[in-house]
């Protein structure tokens, strides 16, 4: 791979529509209809030279438009030449996958596209008899479609024209590298685009995805996050953790909030515990079925719940413009979550807070996302007085969410059976019956 030339930070005159970016009438007034009336700087960028025909590698902070600056040009190709099986668009998370597909198919109405997702978690045969009718984008997880194409009948990629990679980084990584190699050598060469609010700047990961002379189109500021994102940190002892996560969601109370754990067990202990409290909160991580996972994130969508506790299935890509903060209880490991942990708020120039618990195992990793943020995050003291207040009853909800979880697991499952006699007769609504 040639090294990726690099064009301007912004653009010196940002054009004020998508048909002075070239953009064609049919995709303008899908752009109109989904109210995007000004391209964003990410789109404003890429998609004049993405309609050149060239490889583009697109950096720009979260919720900043990223899929739109993808999707419009691949479309645009798509009417010039129509054909089944003309472009892939990957991610890491089903969710997210999801999500692309939505927004492929809000753009591409006007042009009646077919659109097909092949997400892991769920049957098969459905996503096979969807490939059957010829799809002109698929977007898909990366496992999902290397099973599809390996067993399938009668579906390949010989013929793909544009391949996406959304979180290129995240899916050019250790985890996702030897089956995404795999994927790559049955595709023919392509377009491609890779898109992140951060980037790998290993020359070795990006040649995986075997970029011809690409361009790097980068509007991110220096340190990846919006400006409109106010961050917080708290630093306070270990044993106190949830009893200030209590006060902090009471100062937000009826507001709608992220909680990132690190583990599985914890997302279900804070879920539970919460909800001990009479707080609106649903869980979402990788050991729930994935039906219980799209309901989740539809409870979240549609406010039925408010406060979303999760591992980092959900740190990605998720566009829920409604959120007003994250908080994460644990901190991420590395400093690329921490910026698409936070990215979950202030998104398409909303604001958004984000909220940090630090402790005092916690201050080296702080320290390093600190650096790499390049700025001093400001602290967020409340009274002790005033967030002590909740100690007793945070004591008591958390002994029973720490029973309530080993009897799930003495049950054998990852998961609770529907509602054991004791939750039930607790008589709370339907939260009861909820999967953790
Ligand atoms: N030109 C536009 N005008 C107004 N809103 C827009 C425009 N383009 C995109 N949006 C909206 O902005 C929001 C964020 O877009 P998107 O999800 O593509 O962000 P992203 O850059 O991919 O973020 P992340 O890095 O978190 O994945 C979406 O709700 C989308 O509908």
């Amino acid at each position: 791979m040639e090294s990726p030339a690099h064009i301007a930070d912004v653009p010196a005159e940002r054009p004020q529509t998508f048909r002075e970016l070239g953009v064609i009438d049919s995709l303008c007034e899908a752009c109109d209809s989904l109210g995007y009336s000004t391209p964003t700087p990410i789109q404003a960028n890429c998609i004049p030279v993405a309609l050149q025909g060239r490889d583009v590698i697109g950096l720009a902070e979260t919720g900043s438009g990223k899929t739109a600056a993808f999707t419009i040009p691949l479309l645009q190709a798509l009417m010039e030449n129509p054909q089944p099986y003309h472009s892939l668009i990957l991610a890491p998370t089903r969710e997210l996958a999801q999500q692309i597909a939505q927004t492929v198919e809000a753009l591409g109405a006007v042009i009646s596209v077919r659109c097909t997702l092949l997400i892991g978690g769920v049957d098969m045969i459905p996503q096979a008899i969807s490939l059957g009718k010829k799809p002109h984008v698929i977007v898909a997880t990366p496992g999902r479609l290397l099973d599809h194409l390996e067993n399938t009948k009668g579906f390949s990629l010989r013929h793909l024209k544009y391949l996406v990679l959304d979180e290129a980084d995240r899916l050019l990584d250790l985890d996702f590298g030897p089956i995404l190699d795999k994927l790559l050598r049955l595709l023919p060469s392509r377009k491609t685009y890779l898109f992140s609010a951060t980037m790998s700047s290993k020359v070795e990961s990006l040649q995986r995805a075997s970029l011809s002379n690409p361009v790097k189109i980068s509007v991110s500021t220096n340190n990846q996050t919006a400006s409109n994102l106010l961050q917080f940190y708290l630093f306070i002892p270990h044993k106190f953790k949830d009893v200030y996560l209590v006060h902090l969601l009471n100062e937000r109370a009826g507001q709608m909030g992220i909680l990132f754990t690190r583990t599985i067990m914890e997302t279900q202990r804070l879920a539970l515990m919460l909800r001990n409290l009479n707080f609106p909160a649903i869980p979402i991580h990788g050991q729930l079925s994935q039906s219980s996972r799209l309901a989740s994130l539809n409870k979240f969508r549609s406010r039925s719940r408010t406060l979303l506790i999760a591992t980092d299935v959900a740190a990605r890509g998720l566009d829920i413009p409604a959120v007003d903060f994250v908080v994460n209880c644990d901190l991420p490991q590395d400093s690329k979550t921490y910026i698409h942990r936070v990215g979950r708020t202030a998104r398409a120039g909303k604001s958004g807070r984000a909220f940090s618990i630090v402790t005092q195992y916690d201050v080296e990793i702080w320290l390093r996302i600190e650096a790499a943020l390049g700025k001093k995050v400001d602290e967020y003291k409340p009274e002790k007085d005033e967030v002590m207040i909740f100690a007793n009853r945070v004591h008591d909800a958390q002994r029973m969410a720490i029973s309530a979880l080993k009897e799930q697991n003495q049950d054998g499952k990852g998961t609770r059976s529907k509602g054991s006699g004791r939750q039930r007769k607790r008589g709370r609504d339907d939260m009861d019956q909820e999967e953790v």
